[in-house]
């Protein structure tokens, strides 16, 4: 069997005595869409944080792409990560932004322009191109911040809240593209407040509350959960496990 795109054990992040994540497990196998939501700081960011390299983990491990996460190096090339705020320098205009990305990770130049300016068209930003960051509105610097996460055909894309800041029609290129990579075999972890994304593109959703897992399954199975026997929404299913008091067994998948 393959690899597993991301494999978790006990993977736990306390800050002082409080657990932003705890003993969380996860089996999610190449080519999956898999839906993160929680509440406001249920956990969801620090998890990406961890399983991107950038925070340690207090204890438990994981392995991303097949690397152990303690093995930053080994780790890096094969992710892509679209965190909230998108690292991206207002100084220069989103081509020079995307060639600087592309340099960083070594992409043959020939390759990496044809792809810059196949997602640059895809976005419908060719005409901003050579304008600079500065000047974006927060959807165009969202667009940016994904391109550039995507760029390298990473095997595993982290991204929060893509559809962050995008019109109707941003947003629905935004989830196209997400199915297309998914389409070739890219595992996406995909973090969002919004249900009916998740609904579209979900092959699987976890469902974390207070650091746990409190539910994981396909959408129809968790819809299936919220109410006894007919299937509700998933809004239903969210409410129902993130409510207070609902998650005695955390393990208890759907
Ligand atoms: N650097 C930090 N120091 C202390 N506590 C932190 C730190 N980062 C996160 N936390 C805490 O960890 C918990 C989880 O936060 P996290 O940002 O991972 O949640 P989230 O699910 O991404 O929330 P949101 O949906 O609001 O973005 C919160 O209680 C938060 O206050």
């Amino acid at each position: 069997m393959a690899d597993l795109a991301i494999e978790t054990d006990a993977l736990t992040k306390r800050y002082g005595n409080e657990y932003a994540v705890r003993e969380l497990d996860l089996e999610i196998d190449p080519g999956t869409v898999y839906g993160f939501l929680g509440p406001n700081g249920a956990g969801k960011t620090t998890t990406m944080r961890m399983l991107t390299t950038l925070t340690k983990p207090t204890s438990g491990s994981a392995r991303v792409a097949g690397h152990s996460i303690a093995e930053r190096d080994a780790v890096t090339p094969h992710i892509g990560y679209l965190p909230e705020e998108p690292p991206i320098y207002d100084e220069l205009t989103g081509r020079e932004q995307l060639e600087y990305v592309a340099g960083l990770r070594d992409l043959p130049r020939e390759e990496s322009g044809a792809r810059i300016e196949r997602l640059l068209e895809r976005f419908d930003l060719t005409g901003d191109a050579d304008k600079r960051i500065e000047a974006y509105s927060k959807g165009m610097r969202q667009k940016v911040g994904v391109i550039q996460a995507v760029l390298h055909e990473p095997a595993v894309a982290f991204l929060d809240e893509p559809t962050s800041g995008l019109d109707p029609r941003a947003a629905r290129t935004m989830r196209e593209t997400i199915a297309d990579l998914a389409d070739r075999e890219m595992t996406i972890f995909l973090s969002t407040h919004i249900l009916p994304v998740v609904d579209e593109l979900g092959d699987r959703i976890g469902v974390l509350h207070d650091g746990r897992l409190v539910a994981e399954g396909t959408p129809t199975e968790l819809k299936r959960r919220a109410e006894t026997g007919e299937e509700g929404s998933l809004e239903d299913a969210f409410l129902a496990v993130t409510d207070e008091g609902e998650y005695a067994e955390p393990e208890e998948a759907v």
